[in-house]
């Protein structure tokens, strides 16, 4: 038998199934390049979600990681840890925030988000105790929480997972009026993806972004961007929000923050907001190692000097372009920003990513119909020129639909 049967019934027998992995096993990888057991090569178009903005194994996280490794890797938030602080200021100075809350998980840092914009409601902005409301989007994703699965408008998310958490209100992503009509004197934010990713890579429409940010100011309403999947570059902006010039009063980030080395989220705003967090209302056991914080410095520096962001938003608007170029009568739309791309079929997309895995390429569908195309932002033109040939292979096709 071969090792990836072997790895895979070993996974299947004992593992719960809360996951339907295409049938590959990697077992080494170092930039977009993963390696099966056999040695098999593929190119990874899908980044972990956009965990892996620079690359696997990106040498010089790596280095960050051991040499952290070697001198200190947790001292509980009990005591200081030379790395935070660091972390910190890097952190403040790229978001233009004054203060950093970390945590590990990007659905920790999105609980966190939750419990500030609440407890800001009740401090500042004087809402009656237990009455604060956080409107949120249809087809959001913001982690897998009791709480944040409390408000997903994915029923698949939620059965049987009850009672959930009030206090929050869906809007149809993208309606400003609807915005408009949900918020009340007790609305403590706005919380959204400024582009959806789980949804299907879902763009608003142009302005919305904007027009939300100053119908929350005009009402004291917190905008939180949850850019846990979009930032650091993925959408060929620092922050998705950049794209309509928007600061958001609160970000929230995670995924490709750690490198794809180490766990690591954040929160960031003003000490307005992040100042009603006093000593004991909030914390973690890992948030803020200074593991995890080494190699986030590192993963931040890899992202700036390597100039991933222009990088994303130039070979984005290239592959875009070529992706542009296929002829199917099954393809119903191609959307993206920088190299966050959706290709949505009028069909399942989950046999085209089994065909494209045939041919060397890993892709993951998402909603059922549309094909996410994310890689490392380190791709050269030259191995996306190879990712689209194998592509148009796969998808371009001269015959008719009916056929
Ligand atoms: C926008 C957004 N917000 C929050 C989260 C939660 O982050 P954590 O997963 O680190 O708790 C995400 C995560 N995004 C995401 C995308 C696809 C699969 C999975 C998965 O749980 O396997 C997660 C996300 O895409």
């Amino acid at each position: 038998m071969n090792k990836t049967k072997a790895v895979i019934d070993q996974t299947e027998k004992y593992g719960a199934h809360n996951y339907h992995p295409l049938p590959i096993v990697i077992s080494k990888a170092e930039g977009v390049w993963v390696e099966d057991p056999e040695g098999n090569r593929y190119l990874d178009m899908l980044s972990a979600y956009s965990a892996l903005n620079q690359g696997h194994c990106h040498p010089r996280i790596i280095q960050a990681l051991k040499d952290q490794a070697d001198k200190v890797t947790l001292t509980s938030r009990a005591f200081y840890n030379d790395q935070l602080g660091v972390f910190y200021e890097k952190l403040a100075q790229l978001t233009g925030k004054e203060m950093i809350l970390p945590m590990n998980t990007g659905a920790e840092a999105v609980e966190t988000a939750l419990k500030a914009v609440r407890r800001w409601a009740y401090d500042v902005k004087k809402v009656p105790e237990n009455q604060a409301e956080i409107i949120v989007c249809e087809g959001n994703f913001h982690g897998r929480t009791i709480t944040v699965t409390s408000f997903s408008s994915d029923q698949s998310y939620k059965r049987g997972f009850g009672p959930f958490t009030p206090g929050f209100k869906i809007i149809p992503y993208g309606d400003i009026e609807a915005l408009r009509k949900a918020i009340t004197p007790n609305t403590a934010a706005f919380m959204l993806e400024p582009i959806q990713g789980e949804a299907g890579i879902i763009i608003p429409p142009e302005g919305f972004l904007k027009q939300a940010y100053e119908l929350c100011k005009a009402n004291n309403v917190l905008l939180v961007c949850d850019e846990i999947q979009t930032g650091f570059g993925r959408t060929g902006k620092l922050f998705a929000s950049d794209w309509e010039e928007v600061k958001p009063d609160m970000y929230i980030m995670g995924k490709a923050l750690g490198g794809g080395v180490f766990p690591i989220s954040a929160v960031a705003a003003d000490r307005e907001v992040l100042g009603v967090f006093d000593p004991g209302s909030h914390g973690s056991t890992f948030g803020g190692n200074p593991l995890g914080c080494a190699v986030a410095v590192a993963a931040l520096d890899v992202l700036i000097d390597e100039k991933l962001v222009d990088r994303s938003r130039e070979l984005g608007a290239y592959f875009m372009e070529k992706l542009k170029e296929i002829r199917n009568p099954l393809i119903k739309e191609i959307r993206g920003r920088g190299l966050f791309i959706g290709l949505e079929l009028h069909t399942a997309a989950r046999p085209y990513c089994e065909q494209l895995k045939e041919q060397g390429l890993l892709c993951k569908e998402t909603h059922e119909t549309t094909i996410r195309f994310a890689p490392p932002l380190v791709i050269s033109k030259e191995e996306l020129d190879w990712a689209i040939e194998r592509i148009k292979q796969v998808l371009h096709t001269t015959e008719p639909a009916n056929a």
